[in-house]
Parts: C-alpha cells; sequence; structure tokens
C-alpha cells in the first residue's frame, strides 16, 4: 500500500500508529479531516485479518465521519480510531494505553464507543484522557439515539418511495441485534411493521423473536427476503454484487458503517435495481449528533430536535438523485463537500 498516495487521495491529515508493548496495544487513529473543528468518532475493536484491513477500515470510517458531520450540520472533522485485537484480548492495560494516546493528541480527535468497546471499556479509556464523550453518565451511549435517527430516515424513504412515512404494516428486515439493532426493533415493533430478523448471535435473534413476535432469519438468508425495507445495523461492506443482485427491498435504511463495498460500482448498482439508497453517514448520524451536544452543553430536546433533521436531509438527497441522475451515495457525498466549502469560508470571514 502506498501509505502517502492513499491517505492523501482520501484526503487524510494525519494516522497515528499506536503500540503499547506493555500491554499488547495496537491501535491506529485516522484522523481524516479537522478543518471545521476537532475529529469525531467512535473506536471499534476488531480482530482484523491483517493490518492493511484495519487501516482501510480506519481510512474509510474517518473519511465518512467528515461527510456525516457536515450532512448533519456539525461544524466538527471526521476521524475514527480501530484496536486490532480479540475482545477477549481486552484488559483494563490495554484500555488505559490506548487513553494515554488519545490524550497526547490534546483534543484534535475525540472518541467513544463503537463496536466490541462497552461503556465500562470506555470509563476505562476515560480514566486517561477527558477526550471521550457519549458516557453512560453523561449523554448516555448514542446507540438508542442512532436507531431514532434510523427510524426517522426509513420513514423518510417510505414517504418518497411509497407516498407516506406511516410504517405501519411494512415489511422490515434488521440485520444485526446489537445497541442499535435491537432499539431500532423497540421502534419498529411500536409502528406495527412486519419484522424479520437476523444475527450471528442466535441468543440475541430469540430474544428479538420473543419480545416482539419478529421472524428468526438465517445470516446468510436476510439478503433475498421479500420485504419492503431492509436495514443493515451490523458490519460494512454488505452492500454488494452478491447480495445486491439478491435483494427484493425497495429500501436500505441501516445504521452500518460503509455498507457499500465499492461506493461508486455498488450505488450505481442500488439505483439501477430501482432500489432507494439511504447513505450509511446521513442516516446513521443519530449517535453522532447526540454526543456533539453533549460536547456543547447536552439538552436532550435539541439533540433530539436536532436528529430529527436526518429526515428532511434524506428527502433533499431523494429528490436531488432523482432530478440528477446520480446516486443517493454520490449526492450525499456532494451535500457534505459543499456544507464543508460554506462552512470553511465562513470560518473565514470570521477570522479575517
Ligand atoms: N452504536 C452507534 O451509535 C452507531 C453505530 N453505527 C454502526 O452500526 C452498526 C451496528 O453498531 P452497534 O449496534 O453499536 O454494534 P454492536 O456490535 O452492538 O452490534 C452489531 C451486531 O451485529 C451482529 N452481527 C455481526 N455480523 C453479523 C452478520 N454477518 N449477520 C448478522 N448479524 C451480525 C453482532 O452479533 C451484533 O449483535 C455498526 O456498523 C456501527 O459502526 C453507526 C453509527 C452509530
Ligand atoms: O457515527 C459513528 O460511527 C460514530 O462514531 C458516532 C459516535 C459514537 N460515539 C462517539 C464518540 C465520539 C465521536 C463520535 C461518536
Amino acid at each position: 500500500m502506498k501509505l502517502f498516495e492513499t491517505t492523501a487521495t482520501a484526503g487524510h491529515e494525519q494516522v497515528l500508529f499506536c503500540n503499547d508493548q506493555a500491554s499488547g496495544l495496537k491501535a491506529i487513529i485516522a484522523i481524516h479531516d479537522s478543518r471545521l473543528g476537532a475529529a469525531m468518532g467512535a473506536t471499534r475493536l476488531w480482530p482484523y485479518e491483517s493490518e492493511v484491513a484495519a487501516l482501510t477500515d480506519a481510512l474509510r470510517l474517518s473519511r465518512g465521519m467528515t461527510y456525516k458531520a457536515a450532512c448533519a450540520n456539525i461544524p466538527m472533522g471526521g476521524g475514527k480510531a480501530v484496536i486490532i485485537a480479540k475482545p477477549e484480548q481486552k484488559t483494563c492495560e490495554l484500555l488505559q494505553a490506548y487513553g494515554r494516546f488519545i490524550e497526547r493528541l490534546n483534543g484534535r480527535f475525540i472518541t467513544g464507543q463503537d463496536i466490541n468497546l462497552t461503556p465500562q471499556d470506555v470509563r476505562q479509556i476515560n480514566r486517561e484522557t477527558k477526550y471521550v464523550v457519549g458516557t453512560q453518565e453523561k449523554s448516555g451511549g448514542p446507540a438508542p439515539v442512532t436507531a431514532i435517527g434510523v427510524l426517522l430516515g426509513m420513514k423518510a424513504a417510505a414517504k418518497y418511495r411509497f407516498g407516506s412515512d406511516n410504517l405501519k404494516g411494512l415489511k422490515v428486515a434488521v440485520q444485526g441485534l446489537g445497541n442499535v439493532g435491537q432499539h431500532l426493533c423497540d421502534w419498529l415493533h411500536q409502528n406495527e411493521v412486519k419484522l424479520f430478523v437476523s444475527d450471528i448471535n442466535q441468543a440475541k435473534v430469540s430474544k428479538v423473536a420473543r419480545l416482539y413476535g419478529a421472524t428468526a432469519v438465517e445470516p446468510e438468508q436476510v439478503y433475498g427476503l421479500d420485504v419492503d425495507i431492509f436495514a443493515p445495523c451490523a458490519m460494512g461492506a454488505i452492500l454488494n454484487t452478491q447480495t445486491i443482485s439478491q435483494m427484493k427491498a425497495s429500501i436500505i435504511a441501516g445504521s452500518a458503517n460503509n455498507q457499500l463495498l465499492d461506493e461508486q460500482v455498488h450505488g450505481e448498482m442500488l439505483t439501477d435495481q430501482n432500489i432507494l439508497y439511504c447513505p450509511d453517514y446521513v442516516i446513521n448520524a443519530g449517535g453522532l449528533i447526540n454526543v456533539y451536544h453533549e460536547l456543547i452543553g447536552y439538552q436532550e430536546k435539541k439533540a433530539i430536535s436536532h436528529v430529527h433533521s436526518i429526515y428532511d436531509t434524506l428527502l433533499e438527497l431523494f429528490k436531488k438523485a432523482e432530478t440528477t441522475g446520480m446516486t443517493t451515495h454520490k449526492a450525499s457525498m456532494q451535500l457534505a463537500e459543499e456544507r464543508i466549502t460554506q462552512a470553511e469560508q465562513a470560518q473565514m470571514l470570521v477570522s479575517a
């Protein structure tokens, strides 16, 4: 991998490789863009099959955070971090060593909980650095608010595709029943949808099936289900040639980051199959919005009102994609880039 060429092409400012011999920590912190403010992005822990895979994930996720902040009208930058480890390798020493790396960035990167990190883990990191948000004690974990944002995004997509944002009676398949997926299923149950659910953790499937009368689906069967909405709330890169060719859903609306394996190829494939794709970093911005409000002084009503902007932003993108013929993903990138340029110009005017 040509490191400077790869990172410069995607616009990354800084990539930090974190090694701590004593605890065995191996982590990558990617700061994509801090022109508008400190880079914000949660930290995930994952047993990547290679260091290149870990770096690739960190680079793409951090770039997504820049676009996520811009599309959500949050005047902050984008970053993300990955800890290369198995969940069972997580120790207090490793988490605290990671916290010291965050602290030494002096606020350039503000992080929190993502996949395979618990609120208790975040507290360990928080012992060594103040640059952590989204803890239970403050605004609470972001996942429940991310789920609200995904529900609102689903409603906007239903409004655009079916003429009404009432989800009652629609068939919805939720892939991934974790922090976000379970909260989303609760909301969807309250909206009287017909739920289909899948997870590689059978206990979670059984729990949700029991709680909400959901139909359990084998993980590999979820893509070909005859449903109205497919909600990816697990891992990224699940929208690829093999899975999209199976799809019968009219709408894709889920929380997972980096859903498109190839942004252009698979964004266009969805458009060609007349599947309405909700760009992931637009529909899943609820968590970022919530922790941003913690940063500026948390007021729940203001935070939730901000999350509701996801509905209108998606409707704007759907219309733009239709009138221009571009994919919804491309329309969201264009919106983000326009807003970053406008915000940068405004900052220059203020500082002039
Ligand atoms: N937690 C948050 O506030 C936010 C989460 N996201 C993204 O949403 C997704 C889910 O996040 P969380 O719920 O926090 O993670 P989580 O780790 O709590 O849940 C993920 C779930 O997906 C399941 N899973 C993994 N591979 C699967 C597969 N092949 N098929 C079905 N299920 C599978 C896991 O067993 C787990 O239950 C991730 O991609 C995350 O990056 C995005 C924005 C904010
Ligand atoms: O939307 C994402 O992928 C996030 O990383 C959101 C998020 C969850 N917890 C955080 C803590 C600090 C910055 C962002 C987040």
